[in-house]
């Protein structure tokens, strides 16, 4: 396809020993050339190559960097394009000396995401797997970065595809009876029919149980620590992200914002969030902080509840079982290294089914139990797929759904006996929901509208 040359900085902002501006289309050499100075012009030079030089501002011949300079010709790039990137000295003046240099020679600035769009558009990956490429640098965790290059390097799409082509095999056989009705009774073509779409639905229904996991694998257990005041919240996010991150003092009411973390405990991607100490309070910022708690508690995929056994148990923390009904939970019986006033009993009690562990994150004693039951509870309930191929993108999620409903639908009119041309719409439909996953007739502002998540330079 015919694109204008695109530029951007593809590194980092900020200070760094090295920062890349990438250039991309037909004019990027060109481009280039008219402002570096080296032993050989960069027309000259092989396809991935590296050169040290100059760059020259042609008007003033004031030298502007030393550089290093890839050239990569066409179609073997990132987006299929003639690519150059010239690696300057890593300062924000430099950098973006070099980016002026390019632009003000005929490139455009690009879009976010636009590279990794080049890419798509040039047909070198398809829609899933650029949404991977995206994964790939929002990844928070070792398996989540896993899952997104299986993405990259097209598992999902090579799935997606065997699933259409499985479909397209079944409305192939239906055109055959309808043409040829001698050829092929209608009851062999609806059975084969139903069996292929069982089939293929089978093989949606496992996706989709991977799901659950892929969009924590993704995002992270939002994992709320809640608690009393001044009954170890603050301390036990400490211990879990190994580092003093929150403030921990002996004056309850510590705690007056919410603060988050990620953090990997055992392969599981948790987003632990700190709160405020729940109780009644006068002080207005803390009351903030107090109502913030409530909220996070809503969205809470997991919550530890923090009680201090040191004390007997009071209405707020009694309020507190309450306010987590219905919720997956840990309970955490912290300072067991005090004399003990907690009614155990009675703790065991409210907690019902949950795990209660004692701990005391003053001598650090409770946390490698904590973190076995967390990675107990999320990888328990189901599938740990062991190619790691997650569904974790809401977009292929619903996809997927709906093509399950497709299929469904198709089923049932099957049953129904209905004319089989009637349940070949069912399944011409299926097939297209598939391929929105990979890219296939979705509409541009879609596309548009899922690069501009991309960061810059991508
Ligand atoms: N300097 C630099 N590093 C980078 C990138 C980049 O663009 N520049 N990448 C950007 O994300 C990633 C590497 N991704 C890439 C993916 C495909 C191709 C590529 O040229 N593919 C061709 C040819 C493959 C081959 O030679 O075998 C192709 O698939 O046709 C290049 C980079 C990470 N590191
Ligand atoms: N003895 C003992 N003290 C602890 C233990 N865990 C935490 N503490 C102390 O309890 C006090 C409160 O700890 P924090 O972690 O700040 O408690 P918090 O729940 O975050 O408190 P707020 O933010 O005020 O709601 C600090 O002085 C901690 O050092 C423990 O296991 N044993
Ligand atoms: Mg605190």
């Amino acid at each position: 396809m015919d694109f204008d040359t695109i530029a951007a900085i593809s590194t980092p902002t900020g200070e760094g020993a090295i920062a890349i501006v990438r250039i991309s289309g037909d004019k990027a050499l060109s481009i280039a050339d008219a402002f570096y100075k080296g032993k050989h012009s960069l027309k000259d030079v092989d396809t991935h190559t590296i050169h040290y030089g100059h760059l020259v501002d042609p008007q003033t011949e004031e030298p502007v960097e030393e550089v290093m300079v890839s050239v990569l010709h066409a179609p073997k790039t990132f987006t299929k394009e003639d690519v150059v990137e010239i690696n300057c000295h890593g300062g924000l003046v430099s950098v973006n000396k070099v980016l002026d240099l390019v632009l003000s020679h005929g490139a455009r600035i690009a879009e976010p995401g636009e590279f990794t769009k080049r890419a798509f558009l040039n047909g070198r990956i398809d829609l899933s797997q650029a949404e991977g490429v995206m994964d790939l640098i929002r990844a928070k965790t070792d398996r989540a970065m896993n899952a997104a290059l299986k993405q990259v390097d097209g598992r999902l799409s090579d799935k997606v595809r065997r699933l259409r082509q499985k479909l397209l095999e079944t409305v192939a056989n239906v055109e055959v009876n309808i043409d040829y009705p001698e050829y092929d009774a209608e009851s062999v073509t609806l059975e084969r029919l139903r069996a292929h779409a069982k089939e293929v639905r089978a093989e949606i229904n496992e996706l989709l149980a991977t799901a659950k996991q892929g969009k924590i694998l993704r995002e992270g257990l939002a994992t709320a620590i809640i608690g009393r005041p001044n009954v170890g919240k603050s301390s036990l996010m400490n211990s879990l992200v190994h580092e003093n991150k929150a403030i921990v003092t002996d004056v309850p009411g510590t705690t007056r914002d919410v603060l988050e973390e990620y953090v990997n405990v055992r392969g599981v991607p948790l987003r632990l969030i700190d709160t405020a100490g729940i109780r009644e309070t006068e002080d207005i910022v803390e009351k903030i902080g107090v109502e913030r708690s409530h909220q996070v508690l809503k969205e809470a995929d997991l919550v530890l509840l923090v009680i201090n056994s040191a004390e007997r148990l009071t209405d707020e923390d009694e309020a507190l079982f309450q306010a987590i009904e219905g919720l997956n939970a840990v309970v955490i019986l912290n300072k067991t290294d005090l004399d003990q006033k907690v009614d155990a009993g009675r703790v065991k009690e409210l907690a019902q089914e949950r795990p209660v562990i004692t701990a005391s994150l003053l001598k650090d004693e409770g946390i490698e139990e904590l973190e076995q039951v967390i990675s107990k509870l999320f990888f328990e309930e189901g599938v740990e797929t062991a190619d790691l191929s997650y569904i974790s993108n809401a977009r292929h999620i619903g996809l997927l759904n709906q093509a399950k409903q497709s299929i469904d639908e198709a089923l049932a009119a099957a049953e129904m006996a209905v004319p089989v041309d009637m349940v070949q719409i069912d399944i011409t439909r299926a097939w297209e929901q598939l391929g929105e996953i990979v890219g296939e007739n979705v509409h541009d502002s879609l596309i548009d509208q899922l690069f501009s998540q991309f960061c810059l330079g991508k």
